[in-house]
Order: C-alpha cells, then structure tokens, then sequence
C-alpha cells in the first residue's frame, strides 16, 4: 500500500490542486536554482523527462507503474530524479536500480518521510503501525505483533487457509464452472483473502455485509485522505462544501466500528487455542493507549494485508491463464509430488517469484528519506545527497533490462538459474526495519493457493480487462474461466 497514489480524475479538486501545485513548482524552481549537479567530484541522477505538472498527475494517477518505466526507458536509466514538488528535501528520486534500493532500504538511519505517510492516520482516525513515524510508538507496535507471524505459527495459518481455499471452492469456483460462468480474478482472490485473514490474524469469521462495508468504507476513506487530501491537502478545511470528504469521515467512522466490532468478539470468545494471535497480541499489549489505538492497527493490517495478498495471487493466475504452456508444466509437476509437499515444489515458487515479478503489488511503493549520502554500489559515479526523498518503485527494479532479458516477458523458467542480482531486484515484501510484517502469512497463503488451485483445475481467460494503480498494482476486470482436470 502507498499513500502518494490513486486515481485521477476530473473531480472538483483539480483547480486548487492545479494553483497549489504552480505555486510550489515556482517556489521549487527558485529554491533548487543554481544547485550545483554533483558532490565530491560524482554525479546527481539525471531529471526524468517530464514536468512538474505532467510527474504530480502521473505519479498520483492510476498508471504510475508505466509512467516509471516509462521514464526509466527513456533515459536508459533506472536511477532518475522527480520533479515533484515536495519541500525541505535536496531532491525527489525514483530508484529501481536493486544494489541501491537495498543500499536505501537497509541503511538504518533511512526513515519513511511523515510528508508521504501521515495521511494514513486520517483512514484509522490515529497513528498506526504502517505510517507512524515516531520510531518509539512504532516498535511498541512492531514489537508487539512480529511474534504473531512467526515461522511457528505458520502451520496454524495454513491449515486455516487450506479450509478457506476449499470453501471458496466449493461455493464459489465449482458452481462458476458448472454454470460456464466467468468470474472477476481480482474480486474473488481479494474476498478469500479478506476471510484467511480475519480468520487466521484475528479469528474472526465476517459475514458478506462486514466483507462489503469494510473493502467499500476503505476504498472511500483511502481515495480521499491518502490520496486526494495529500495531493491537496486544503480540501480537509473544506468539508462544509465538499460532500466527498464528510463521506470519508463516516467512512472512518464505520471501519473502526468494525475495528471495534473485531475486538468485541475476540472479547466474547471462551476459548483461545493460542494467545499467540495477531489479535490476542494486539489485546493483550498495554502498550496501546486504549482501544482505539487497538483498533487503528487492526484496521490497518486487514488494510495492508487484504489487497496486497489478493492482488498477487489474482496476478499469477492471470499470467497462468495468459501462458497455457506455463500452466501445464506447472500442473504436471504438481500431480508427481505428493500433496503436502505441493506448496513447495520448485514450479510453484518459480511461478509465484515470476508472477510478483512481472506484476508487483506494491509497483510504486515504498518511499524514504535518507540519513546521509549514499553511493550507488553499482555506479560508483551517482550520488544520493542526505536528505533526499526516495521513491524504490518495486516496478523499475523488476523490469529492469540489465536485470532481467525479455523484461516484460512472463518466463517462470528464468527462476530455475536465478543470479545474486536478479534475487535482489525481487523484493516483494522489501527489506530493512520497515519491510512488510505479515510476509510470511501472505507466502503461506499464496503458497497453498495457487498449488491447490493448479493440480486440479485450470484457467482460461475471458477477458484480459486492464490495471489500474490505486493503493497496489491491480488487475482490473479480468474475467477467468475454469474448467476441472481429467486426471
Ligand atoms: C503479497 C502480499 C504482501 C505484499 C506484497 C506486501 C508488501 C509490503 C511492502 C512493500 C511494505 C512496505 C511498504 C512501505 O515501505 O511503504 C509492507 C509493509 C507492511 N505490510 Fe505488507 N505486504 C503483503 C502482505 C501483508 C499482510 C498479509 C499483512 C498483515 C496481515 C501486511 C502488513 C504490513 C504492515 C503492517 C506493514 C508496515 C510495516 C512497518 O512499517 O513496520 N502485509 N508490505
């Protein structure tokens, strides 16, 4: 999940946001006049090739991924800097080079920029785990839930995945392919991972109306305050005329009464089999001021954790149903092996690390502001000065032609041989203080799913549909069909 992105479009926030963002760009302009191109004799990266207006829509807009690749392309060059206008920084960079990326995010002094990530505390009425930027607050947090998804407790999450996987199965998939109906990919990947997780993090079963409200109330409250309001943050003072930000308040509102509802039944059960949960670490960590700071990091794990997990998988099996071929090497090694060795076979690992590959969730995030000044390990020429705001779009490193021949390619095989510096381009869940807490949850899940799904059925495209960037890099009315293999 990123805050800086979501769609454009051609709502009555533009003027303002148009003046605001002239304004900035001439005081950009004056402030950054005559700063000298390099330091201690190395260079500064050169400027992507487009304007302060056309980076701002395009970055915040719904093809941010091709937009970087776009520039990168142009420049044969995957280190560049933005014209963005974002105050008090020596320079806005985009980085898909994966030694510098790594360089970035592993040097301990980089920090998320509250400039980014402070619109989030806006969805979760308060700060949360993901954005907050007091570093003493967020290893409470941290701290708190990490032992939750610990490699012991993996088990327990995919037995659980494993039951949800059949009863999506049975109520969903076999009667799509008994009726010969297609069926959203994104949508119904994104709803099963909705239920693994509140049953697996916070042994919760929703109904089809908590399902509903939440995935509805969050994409309401997201496209305004991490989207609209940091791109234009003078329409918060504005809500008496502008209906769209009070709805967003009750949109707040309503998912953190489902926070609160969460929490209410975790309260009511007699029994835990394991107080190891994420919701029982929550519960029992009085670090928390009170319930709705609980409550604000319930919401924003089912927030991080729901369309980042449903979207990758919706990726890969979208890419399986592109390439037959693929798919049939695939199921042929999945039928040799026994069952509860499938998830870790070698052809489902190449197909998941070459699906998050082609296509990562995360195309656009993550953002940091660096401690001190960082040398590109790889061109010993470039030079980030301290300070900077760096963008380590996952999509750049990922596409990368030095990186990787036939970039834009869907090629599992290319995982049978992988180099040091193709692994490093691959970081799906990114590495430092800050990498992605709920990994191991998402590779059990989308381990068991897809060599579940793949032994015994298979996937036709109906429809290609598009991607869209809002939040995470998604596949947008892509329509399958499945039909059961004749073993
Ligand atoms: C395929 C699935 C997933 C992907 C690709 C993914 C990716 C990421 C990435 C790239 C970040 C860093 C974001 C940034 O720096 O701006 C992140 C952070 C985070 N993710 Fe995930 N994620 C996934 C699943 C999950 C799940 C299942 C959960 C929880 C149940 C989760 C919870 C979080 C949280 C809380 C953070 C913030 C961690 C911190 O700042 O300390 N994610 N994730």
């Amino acid at each position: 999940m990123v805050f800086l992105n979501g769609q454009y479009d051609q709502g009555d926030w533009w003027q303002s946001f148009a003046l605001a963002a002239v304004t900035l760009g001439l005081l950009f302009i004056f402030l950054t006049k005559g700063r000298s191109e390099g330091k201690d004799g190395k260079q500064y990266p050169p400027y992507a090739p487009a304007g302060l207006w056309e980076t701002a829509l395009s970055v915040s807009g719904s093809q941010a991924p091709s937009f970087m690749i776009q520039m990168a392309r142009e420049l044969n060059c995957s280190v560049f800097r933005m014209r963005l206008p974002i105050f008090g920084t020596p320079m806005v960079v985009a980085v898909g080079e994966p030694l510098l990326t790594k360089a970035v995010l592993t040097d301990s002094g980089s920090i998320k920029p509250a400039v980014i990530y402070k619109a989030f505390h806006n969805v979760t009425k308060g700060p949360n785990i993901f954005s907050e930027t007091n570093l003493v607050l967020w290893k409470h947090a941290r701290r708190g839930v990490s032992p939750a998804f610990s490699t012991q407790h993996v088990q327990r999450m995919n037995s659980i995945c494993a039951q949800q996987t059949e009863r999506w199965i049975k109520e969903r998939l076999v009667p799509a392919i008994e009726n010969e109906t297609a069926f959203d990919i994104a949508q119904a990947m994104r709803d099963l991972t909705v239920s693994v997780l509140c049953e697996a993090a916070f042994e919760y079963d929703p109904t089809e109306e908590d399902m509903r409200t939440f995935l509805f109330e969050t994409e309401t409250a997201m496209r305004e305050f991490s989207f609209k309001q940091s791109a234009n943050p003078m329409r918060q003072w504005f809500a008496w005329v502008l209906p769209e930000v009070r709805r967003a308040r009750l949109a707040t509102d309503r998912m953190q009464a489902f926070g609160f509802k969460v929490m209410n039944h975790y309260r009511s059960l007699k029994h835990h089999e394991t107080e190891d949960t994420v919701i029982g670490r929550i519960m029992n960590n009085d670090k928390y001021k009170n319930d709705a700071a609980r409550a604000a990091d319930i919401l924003t794990l089912l927030v991080a954790g729901h369309d980042t997990t449903g979207y990758s998988l919706a990726w890969i099996l979208l890419n399986l149903a592109q390439h037959p071929h693929e798919q049939t090497i695939l199921r042929e090694e999945l039928q040799t092996m026994p069952k509860e060795e499938r998830a870790q076979c070698q052809a489902v690992r190449n197909v998941i690390q070459e699906g998050m590959r082609i296509s990562p969730v995360a195309a656009v995030s993550s953002v940091r502001e660096i401690a001190k000044d960082i040398v590109s390990p790889s061109d010993p020429t470039i030079i980030l000065p301290k300070g900077s705001i760096v963008f380590l779009p996952q999509i750049l490193a990922c596409r990368n032609p030095d990186v990787f021949d036939a970039p834009d390619e869907f090629l599992p095989s290319r995982w049978n041989n992988p180099s040091e510096l193709q692994r490093t381009a691959v970081i799906p869940f990114i590495l430092g203080s800050r990498n992605c807490v709920g990994q191991r949850l998402a590779i059990a899940e989308i381990h068991s799913v897809i060599a579940r799904l793949c032994t015994d059925f298979e996937f036709f495209v109906e429809d290609e549909g598009t991607s869209e960037y809002f939040l995470t890099y998604k596949p947008v009315g892509a329509l399958l069909k499945a039909r059961r293999v004749q073993k």
